[in-house]
Order: C-alpha cells, then sequence, then structure tokens
C-alpha cells in the first residue's frame, strides 16, 4: 500500500469532446486528482467540471485563466500534470506555459509542425522536464502501426486513409501524419510509379507524407476516427483497419501517459514510447 499523494492534473479544452472524458477518467483514479479545468469558451467559464462532463459535481471551475491555473499547480507538493486537448493553434503557447510553470505536459492536441515540436523538445530537454506528445492515445493504433511496420519488409506501395468527423480542424491527422513516419523511417522508398500520373483535380492523389506515402483524408459527420492502411502487391491487398468507436478507448492511454510523463526529463513523441 502506498501513501503519496495524487496527483494534481489540470484539465486544458476541459469543455471539448475529448476534455470531458479526462475530467470523468482523472475523477475515477485514485491516485489523482483534478486540480483545474481550463477552456476559453465563454460558455463554460465557472460551470462544474465534473457536472459539464455528465458526473458528480467536482467542486472544480471552468476557467479561462491558464496563467492563474498553472501558477496554482506550481504551488503544489507534487509536480503536477496538464493534459492538453484544446486546438492545433494554440497547443503550442500551452505546452511552452506548463513547462515555464513546471507542470508537466501530456498532449493530446494534434497539428504541432515538426518545427514546432523540434522547439518544444529543446525547451523541455533545458528545463530537464518531461512532456508528452501523443498522436493517438488508443492501443489499437499502436498495434496497427505494428502491423504496419512489419507488412513493409514485404511491401512496397502502400496508402494511408484517414476518417474523421467533421468537426476536426487538421488535417490529416496527427496519426495518420506519425503512421506515414513511421513506414518512412524503415529506410525504404514507396509507390515507384508505373505510369506517368495527371492529377485531373488537384489533390486527388492525396497529400504526399514522404518516401512516397500519401495520406488521403475524409471528413463526415458520423465518424469519429478511422484508420486504414492499405498494402498493394501482384495479386493481393492487405488491408489494416482501426475503428474508434467511443472516446472512451483513449482514456487507459491518457492516464498511463499521467503517470509516466512525472519520471521523464525530454520530451517523448508517441504512446508505444511509454508502453
Ligand atoms: N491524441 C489523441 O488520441 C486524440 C487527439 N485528439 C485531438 O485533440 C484535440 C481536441 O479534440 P476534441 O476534444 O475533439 O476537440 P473539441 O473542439 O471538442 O474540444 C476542444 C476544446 O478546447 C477549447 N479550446 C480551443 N482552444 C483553446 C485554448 N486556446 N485554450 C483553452 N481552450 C481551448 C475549445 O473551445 P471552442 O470550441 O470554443 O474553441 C473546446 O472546448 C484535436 O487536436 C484532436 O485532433 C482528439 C482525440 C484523440
Ligand atoms: O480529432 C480527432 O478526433 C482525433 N485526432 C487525433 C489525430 O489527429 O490523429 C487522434 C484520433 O485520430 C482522433
Amino acid at each position: 500500500m502506498t501513501n503519496s499523494l495524487p496527483i494534481p492534473v489540470i484539465v486544458n479544452g476541459a469543455g471539448g469532446k475529448m476534455g470531458r472524458e479526462v475530467i470523468k477518467a482523472v475523477a475515477a483514479s485514485p491516485d489523482m486528482t483534478l486540480l483545474g479545468a481550463i477552456d476559453h469558451n465563454l460558455a463554460y467559464q465557472e460551470q462544474d467540471a465534473g457536472t459539464l462532463a455528465g458526473i458528480d459535481p467536482l467542486e472544480v471551475p471552468i476557467t479561462n485563466d491558464r496563467e492563474g491555473m498553472l501558477a496554482m499547480a506550481a504551488q503544489e507538493k507534487q509536480p503536477g500534470v496538464m493534459v492538453d486537448f484544446t486546438h492545433p493553434d494554440s497547443v503550442y503557447d500551452n505546452i511552452r506555459a506548463a513547462i515555464a510553470y513546471g507542470v508537466r505536459p501530456v498532449v493530446g492536441t494534434t497539428g504541432l509542425s515538426p518545427a514546432q515540436i523540434q522547439d518544444l523538445a529543446e525547451f523541455a530537454d533545458k528545463a530537464s522536464m518531461g512532456c508528452l506528445l501523443i498522436p493517438n492515445f488508443s492501443i489499437g493504433m499502436v498495434l496497427l502501426q505494428q502491423a504496419a511496420i512489419a507488412a513493409s519488409r514485404y511491401f512496397d506501395h502502400v496508402e494511408i486513409i484517414e476518417l474523421h468527423h467533421n468537426q476536426k480542424a487538421d488535417a490529416p491527422s496527427g496519426t495518420a501524419i506519425q503512421t506515414a513516419q513511421l513506414l518512412a523511417e524503415l529506410g525504404k522508398t514507396y509507390n515507384s510509379p508505373l505510369v506517368t500520373e495527371t492529377e485531373k483535380i488537384t489533390g486527388a492523389r492525396g497529400a504526399e507524407a514522404g518516401e512516397g506515402i500519401r495520406i488521403h483524408s475524409i471528413r463526415l459527420p458520423g465518424l469519429i476516427a478511422h484508420q486504414e492502411v492499405i498494402f498493394g502487391a501482384a495479386g493481393q491487398v492487405y488491408t489494416l483497419r482501426h475503428d474508434t468507436s467511443d472516446r472512451s478507448c483513449y482514456m487507459p492511454g491518457v492516464l498511463l501517459a499521467i503517470r509516466k510523463v512525472l519520471a521523464l526529463k525530454t520530451l517523448v513523441y508517441g504512446l508505444e514510447k511509454i508502453l
């Protein structure tokens, strides 16, 4: 039996689809306490985070005062964690602010550029602080990516299709970009063209994500988050597919990341690195 204090957690983007799930998951975790809930949407100000998430009140009012909340976390006996599910436009500033206050970021928000990630890695290094950037918190997606890496030894042709709800701000998805990176890092070039291709409508062949890998993004109401990695070779097609039917699938990964980030001293990218 351990008598260590619960991990103080701040949720940024608390009123959003993922923020509400995280509030429920943190509230149900005995080794964590919800210290604060941030959201810039004025409609949520002062609302109780628990009530908004659909559980019992937690006596944590939602605020848009990020600096005040981080300053409060910096006063805690235990190092705090900020879970960020906000927006591609704000996540970079949120991460820098958290690190500056000694609060460890666990980041699900996608859309950071490679230059921003590099800059944040240097910032975390200088501060000797852990920071987790996780494009996808579901175990199923890690397994799909591992299967794709295994398949790439035998297939030279691959394309990625990602399908999401139509409220998603960034395209392609962070997961699709990471999947393409994992395949590109294996040191081969895919999809050598057999003919000279002409796009009659720009974008018809998707976006080139490096080493010949193409990503196609679909946005429709009715979808949550889905990805296919399709390999082709003479006479056969091998399709890997992951479907999200409920955002609760991300929560075991989020809780694991909150626990793991405290022991890190650098920025780490990808759930597979902490499993
Ligand atoms: N890594 C993973 O496993 C997953 C990652 N995601 C990513 O997480 C992010 C959020 O997704 P989702 O919850 O669906 O999005 P939502 O739009 O449902 O939620 C985001 C919330 O954050 C608020 N917000 C936006 N900007 C700020 C800011 N600067 N400060 C504080 N609050 C802010 C929004 O308010 P308002 O609406 O008023 O702008 C909204 O309430 C996206 O980048 C998405 O791709 C999503 C699912 C899984
Ligand atoms: O916006 C979403 O919903 C999701 N975003 C992440 C991404 O961009 O990869 C993770 C998951 O696909 C859900």
